[in-house]
């Protein structure tokens, strides 16, 4: 049997993930980070389970086992449910993204040191530069996109998701010019299931379309991105029928709920607490305060659909092979660390306590390739298909914390 792919994170000790604006202020990490990039998402990149193809496919379709996972179940576990390993809408939203950053930044980091190898064979680099390109690789992080930031509101989508080709340092001093990595994806190939129909008056071709889409203009062969309809969303918001493309500004402000928490809550309502920060449709009895607080991935879910319009990233089925959903959730991962930096004592663990004082425990709401719907979820309930050994599965405990004590975080 081939073995699993260890998911470890980046190596190389701690450093910190990068806005996009600064990464691109360090030409030798800028350099290493799309290089990295585009040749992830090549054709038979290898090993296999980094490659983009791959990596996009966990999160929705196709509803297929990761081959990181070889071990994992050959079929969708709960055919009447939701078909992608992710979680929505659950307690275990926020670690089970944060575990899928993890192994898209070691697919990145790790073909970035394999970039610098090669370098150390060209002649025409000296001890110098050289030098540069190693500290480059051990600093590379994934960076993250502040869709937060005031200035999104006046200068919409940063233009290097945009723009289609970009330039890179090359090593001696040449330069390298890319197909812009992270302004879509070529399908290699359409993923199994995929769809065409209509949503809300927009015609989306799924099956049909061989790359990403943000707000596709119109189809067949014609079709692009229409970047002047998503800055347009992201300035003032658009309403198109019954579709709310939620202006940047008014994110912002459902974002600040999020730190609306009460500093001390009785321990009783610690997972409550959790339950509220962590998802859209919490399981326990509303706390004091549900009208003034606000779930993290609210926001998220509009910053979702904001940017994807009637392409990729406004479907759970496509978004993961769109690059932007790992700036953008790099994001998320980035404030709910800040947010257990606040509240350290609110966390699922094993469950909530009802009006009895009964400890109950959630349940996977809608079922994933691997879970029937209704199974428990604790801090401890596997994150699959994200292996930390060959025998064992991440789980929402080891990721939890910034704080000394809390958890094992243990990724350097
Ligand atoms: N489905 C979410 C938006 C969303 C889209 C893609 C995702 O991967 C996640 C969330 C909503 O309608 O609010």
């Amino acid at each position: 049997m081939t073995s699993s792919y260890i998911v470890n994170g980046a190596g190389n000790g701690t450093y910190p993930r990068l806005e996009i604006a600064n990464l691109m202020q360090d030409e030798y990490q800028f350099s290493l980070f799309m290089q990295a990039m585009s040749r992830i998402q090549s054709q038979d990149y290898q090993p296999k389970p980094a490659s983009w193809q791959e990596i996009g496919g966990i999160h929705g379709l196709p509803y297929t086992r990761w081959s990181g996972d070889p071990q994992g179940p050959d079929d969708d576990q709960d055919p009447q449910g939701w078909g992608g390993y992710c979680y929505h809408a659950s307690v275990l939203f926020p670690p089970w993204h944060r575990v899928l950053l993890l192994l898209v930044e070691q697919a990145v980091c790790t073909e970035a040191r394999n970039i610098v190898s090669a370098i150390g064979q060209n002649s025409n680099v000296g001890a110098d530069e050289q030098a540069q390109w190693n500290d480059a690789a051990t600093k590379l992080r994934f960076p993250y996109w502040d869709w937060s930031a005031t200035s999104v509101q006046t200068t919409g989508l940063p233009a290097i998701f945009e723009t289609p080709s970009v330039d890179v340092r090359g090593p001696g001093g040449t330069k390298i010019t890319l197909d812009n990595p992270i302004r879509t994806y070529n399908f290699n190939p359409i993923p199994d299931g995929a769809t065409n129909e209509d949503i809300a008056g927009m015609q989306v071709n799924f099956q049909d379309w061989t790359r990403t889409y943000r707000w596709a203009t119109n189809q067949g062969d014609q079709t692009d991105d229409n970047v002047q309809e998503l800055n347009k969303a992201l300035e003032d918001g658009v309403d198109i029928q019954d579709v709310d493309f939620t202006s940047d500004a008014k994110i912002r402000q459902k974002l600040g709920r999020i730190f609306s928490f009460p500093q001390s809550a009785p321990q009783e309502l610690w997972s409550t607490y959790w339950d509220y920060f962590s998802n859209t449709s919490p399981q326990s009895a509303a706390p004091p305060d549900a009208a003034t607080i606000a779930p993290i991935e609210e926001p998220h879910n509009w910053v979702h659909l904001t940017i994807g319009g009637d392409g990729d990233m406004a479907f759970n089925d496509l978004a993961g092979f769109d690059p932007i959903f790992y700036f953008h959730h790099c994001n998320v991962d980035r404030l709910y660390a800040l947010w257990e930096y606040v509240y350290p004592d609110y966390w699922l663990g094993q469950g909530y306590y009802d009006d009895s004082g009964n400890l109950v425990q959630y349940v996977d709401p809608a079922g994933t390739y691997q879970e029937v719907a209704g199974t428990p979820l604790t801090e401890s309930s596997p994150l699959a298909p994200f292996r930390k050994s060959d025998s064992e599965y991440w789980t929402s405990a080891d990721v939890r914390g910034l704080q000394p004590g809390q958890g094992r975080n243990k990724c350097a």
